[in-house]
């Protein structure tokens, strides 16, 4: 079946996810989908430095918007952010330092930024990692999961209130079409035990972030959910973590502009909140997320046991006590998992 998988992912890729594929599909592009003002309108984006990321957050600063940069390195985000603002002319472009893999520096982030903002309009979870070896973050959780997606998780959850009171709400998760050979693994999130494989574990992580978009869809009606794959670009990640398959592709790759596309035009048009809700993206069409006879479905079960997990794990490394007062985000976030999954 994995083999099967594989191939049939990878036969698809050379088809749809390269420069080609992406130039047989921008033909159907509208281009006056992009031409809105976003001035007053602010935007989130995570790993918003480098590739895919900075792409998005130029385009963002391009249209008016308010950007904040959400990055681990503090130089690299200034060089970043002196280039969009040297591109964009736009200086509402605000930096803010986060290690996404810190879990419990994740909850203080938000927490600390719907102290300061009055509101945010769309957030972009573009930051993402394969790191090839095992490793933890310093409360011991594995690093490619801590990152792409407990943090996700976390900040997700933790802006909603912020979102929910903001104009036309929008969450946009940089996902991956790596994972459709990927089903859903509520049981072991740690990769703990048997052979670490760096891809494969991004690409299960890729698949959570799918199955959370379609959970939040389902139990957060006002916001419009969406995750997308952007294609095989030529990245820092790639280079870094795959220099194999890039000198395999060469110029096949895809610019980071290209791999942006998608993630701007579900962040800046005007008709992406009448897509549905929980939707995948690859170049501005909603694709099925598992391939044909791949049997990668995942139960409900399965899903009820993933959220239920991920929530534990969310409420250990939160910094002050867990004693959520009546209502609050946090508690009845729990309550919706189990409501919606049991
Ligand atoms: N490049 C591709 O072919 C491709 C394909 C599918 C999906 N993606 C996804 O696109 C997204 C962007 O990646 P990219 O290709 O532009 O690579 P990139 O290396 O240019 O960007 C990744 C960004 O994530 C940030 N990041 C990683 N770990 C972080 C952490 N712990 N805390 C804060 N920031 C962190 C990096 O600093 C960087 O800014 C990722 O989620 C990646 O999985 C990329």
């Amino acid at each position: 079946m994995s083999l099967y998988r594989n191939l049939t992912w990878f036969l698809k890729g050379m088809k749809e996810y390269t420069r080609d594929g992406y130039d047989a599909a921008s033909k159907s592009f509208i281009v006056e989908d992009l031409s809105v003002s976003h001035v007053g309108r602010s935007f989130m984006v995570t790993g918003a430095n480098s590739g895919i990321g900075k792409e998005t957050a130029a385009a963002i600063a391009k249209k008016g918007g308010t950007v904040h940069m959400v990055c681990r390195n503090k130089d690299k985000a200034e060089m970043a952010r002196a280039d969009i603002i040297r591109e964009s002319g736009n200086t509402e472009v605000h930096i803010h330092i986060l290690d996404l893999s810190e879990t419990t520096q994740v909850w203080e982030f938000a927490e600390t930024f719907q102290r300061q903002y009055p509101t945010l309009n769309v957030l972009i979870n573009n930051a993402g990692c394969m790191i090839n070896k095992r490793e933890k973050n310093s409360i011991g959780l594995e690093k490619n999961f801590a990152t792409n997606t407990l943090g996700v998780y976390i900040l997700t959850q933790s802006l909603m209130p912020l979102l929910q009171k903001s104009r036309d709400p929008r969450v946009i998760t940089v996902s991956s079409g790596g994972m459709l050979v990927q089903q859903l693994r509520a049981h072991n999130l740690q990769s703990k035990g048997g052979f670490y494989r760096g891809p494969k574990v991004y690409a299960q992580n890729k698949r959570q972030q799918v199955v959370l978009t379609e959970h939040w869809a389902k139990t957060q009606p006002v916001i419009h959910f969406s995750a997308m794959h952007p294609g095989w670009v030529d990245t820092p990640a790639v280079s870094s973590t795959m220099p194999q398959f890039r000198q395999m592709m060469g110029e096949r790759l895809r610019s980071a502009a290209q791999g942006a596309d998608t993630v701007v035009w579900l962040a800046l048009s005007r008709g992406a909140p009448s897509t549905p809700s929980g939707s995948f993206f690859q170049d501005r069409k909603a694709v099925p997320t598992h391939l044909p006879m791949a049997w990668t479905n995942s139960s409900a079960k399965d899903v009820a046991k993933f959220l239920v997990k991920l929530e534990t794990l969310a409420q250990e490394a939160r910094p002050q006590p867990a004693d959520p007062q009546p209502g609050s985000p946090t508690e009845s976030s729990q309550a919706l998992v189990i409501q919606h999954h049991i």
